[in-house]
């Protein structure tokens, strides 16, 4: 099986050598050389995939618009950069011999670059020289971090106040008031429901990892326990703080004009109610993921559309689009929710009633029925 590049061969490539060890971690799946026979298409001229293309072994002819030829050898200094930039491609490429190819998603690495960009100075100001900023780099390529500016993620820091906790430490319990979030700088902490027999693990968190949100932004208890499981250190953030500095960017609130813009092009309605309510009446081939389900069910929606999310209050759907884009997805929530509408236009968005639509894992919507 085809191995990823080591660290080694990644530092010969631009604008990969730019990204820092955590991030190639992120990309791993897409490090891994690919085999192109001799004579094979790497790509034609116009293709428009977005797609950042580098040789790492073989010899590629390149032709232009113009015919103009070029035979690029891998390890030579130009084959370190990647292959016919611009979009549509303005050559193509196609192999002299047998070669091996590394193909990127440009999205992806371009938002990568963008985030080191924007989080570099803040990196080396925070950087405590202990030698355990890894947490914070894994903190900061949580994707809600792309939404949120750097001021704000600097004036978080500073209002963050560090516990030192020993390991069976329970940091949140079911059922509380939550009046703040954490995450998690050393150790690790298992999130579980219930007690007794019916005590159930929904997770294991890592170092940098956020939790204790959800009860800030539903307005709820905590619907789980969370212990450290070693020794750790945990940031713990104010309600005010985190409503000011991480909802307000992370969570896009958006009326019904602009709900309606976005649906014309290609949102879709994402209903975070419980499905006795959705199926009372819910919007027009709106989908239907209870908030309590939402972290199993997000798996279905479809990475490359945007999601409007609703609710009666308008505080689950805060909570599910916050965790929608901690997952990589576009997603926005109508502000104040149904009941905040005046009834002629509630009526009006929920016209739609029955069993509804199912998203399939491949991002296909379909009736239920
Ligand atoms: N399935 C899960 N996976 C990861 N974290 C979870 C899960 N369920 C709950 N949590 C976290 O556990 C926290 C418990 O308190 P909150 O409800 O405030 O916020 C919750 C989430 O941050």
């Amino acid at each position: 099986m085809n191995q990823a590049l080591s660290f080694e061969q990644l530092r010969s490539l631009t604008p990969l050598n730019a990204l820092s060890e955590p991030q190639w971690r992120l990309l791993r799946d897409q490090l891994v050389p690919q085999p192109l026979l001799a004579g094979q298409w790497l790509f034609r001229m116009g293709d428009q995939a977005p797609q950042t293309c580098f040789l790492l072994a073989g010899t590629l002819l390149l032709r232009d618009e113009a015919g103009r030829e070029e035979r690029l050898v891998a390890g030579s200094p130009a084959s370190c950069h990647p292959l016919s930039p611009a979009l549509p491609r303005r050559q193509e490429a196609r192999a002299l011999t047998d070669a091996s190819v590394l193909v990127i998603d440009g999205a992806t690495l371009d938002n990568l670059l963008t985030w080191r960009l924007a989080f570099q100075d803040l990196l080396l100001e925070l950087d405590e020289g202990d030698g355990e900023d890894g947490w914070l780099e894994a903190m900061l390529n949580n994707p809600l971090f792309g939404k949120v500016p750097v001021d704000n993620v600097r004036a978080m820091f500073e209002r963050l106040q560090v516990l030192e906790l020993p390991a069976g430490s329970v940091i949140l319990s079911e059922g509380e008031t939550g009046d703040c979030c954490y995450f998690l700088k050393r150790g690790r902490v298992e999130v579980m429901r219930g007690t007794g027999s019916g005590q159930q693990v929904l997770a294991e968190l890592e170092a940098g990892a956020c939790f204790g949100e959800e009860a800030l932004l539903a307005d709820a208890p905590r619907n789980a326990t969370v212990t450290l499981l070693e020794d750790g250190c945990v940031l713990r953030l104010d309600r005010g703080d985190f409503f000011a500095l991480l909802k307000a960017p992370v969570v896009a609130e958006v009326g019904l004009g602009e709900a309606a813009r976005l649906l014309a092009s290609g949102a879709q309605w994402l209903d975070v109610r419980l499905q006795e309510e959705y199926e009372r009446g819910h919007a027009l081939e709106a989908l239907n993921m209870p908030l309590h389900l939402l972290r199993l069910k997000s798996r279905l929606l479809d990475p490359a559309r945007a999601y409007l999310c609703y609710c009666d209050s308008g505080k689950r759907s805060a909570s599910a689009t916050f965790l929608l884009v901690q997952n990589g997805f576009r997603a926005y929530a109508l502000c104040g929710g149904v009941d905040a509408l005046p009834a002629v236009q509630r009526d009006a968005l929920l016209c739609d009633s029955g069993p509804g639509y199912l998203a399939r894992s491949d991002g296909r919507v379909e009736r239920s029925r």
